[in-house]
């Protein structure tokens, strides 16, 4: 199972300062939806530029013009980009048809779908790399949250996923147990006093 780190940082400074710091125990590494919107896709190519040999995820959660912004993204450095599941196939499919130009990846993001099983199988075979099933921050800010219905839902769908929603150092065994293929952790890392740390002891639990 690979670790994704989730940069829900706002500047590219943070942003490089961060990965400077985890780079060398994560295979993926994210630029978060804010960090994208409040800095740009030269956020993407400054992050793939220090670092390139590792993966670069530029979480644009698109909804609409799938293959234009999962064109401009790719354009910029990214090896993957991710699309809303909720959005139409036809945008979903764009962003394949970028992403195959690149030879590149898109990753079908379910935050919000209701039916994640259902959806995730509709994405992969629309061309999607991995289907990422999510509970975003502020759905795991809500009374009752629990990981483990992401993951069973994972588990079910049978398809190459990934598990982002408050992934944590003792999560991420039950993460992989699920047969997750990459495990995100963003507040966990970010937020912690020693962001290598965790990410290396993140790492390290890793089988
Ligand atoms: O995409 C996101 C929010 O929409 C986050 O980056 C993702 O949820 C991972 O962060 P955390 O581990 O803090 O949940």
């Amino acid at each position: 199972m690979k670790l994704q780190v989730a940069m829900d940082v706002l500047t590219v400074e943070a942003a490089l300062e961060l990965a400077g710091k985890v780079a060398e125990y994560v295979d993926i590494i994210e630029l978060g939806t804010p960090l994208v919107k409040n800095a740009g896709l030269s956020a993407v190519t400054a992050v793939k530029t220090a670092h390139p040999d590792k993966i670069v995820f530029a979480d644009m959660k698109t909804m609409d013009a799938g293959e234009l912004e999962a064109e401009i993204a790719f354009a910029a450095g990214a090896d993957l980009v991710s699309v809303l599941g909720s959005a139409d196939d036809s945008t979903i499919a764009g962003a394949v048809k970028a992403a195959k130009a690149h030879n590149k990846g898109i990753v079908v993001d379910l935050i919000g779908v209701a039916d994640k099983v259902t959806r995730a199988k509709e994405a992969r075979a629309l061309g999607a790399k991995f289907i990422e099933f999510h509970a975003g921050l502020d759905e795991q800010a809500k009374p009752g949250y629990n990981l483990n219905v992401l993951l069973s839902a994972g588990e079910e769908a049978r398809v190459p996923f990934s598990v982002a929603g408050g992934v944590n150092l003792s999560t991420i065994e039950a993460v992989q147990r699920a047969g997750a293929d990459v495990a995100v952790v963003g507040g966990s890392i970010y937020s912690a006093d020693d962001p290598a740390v965790a990410a290396k002891e993140l790492k390290a639990a890793i089988i």
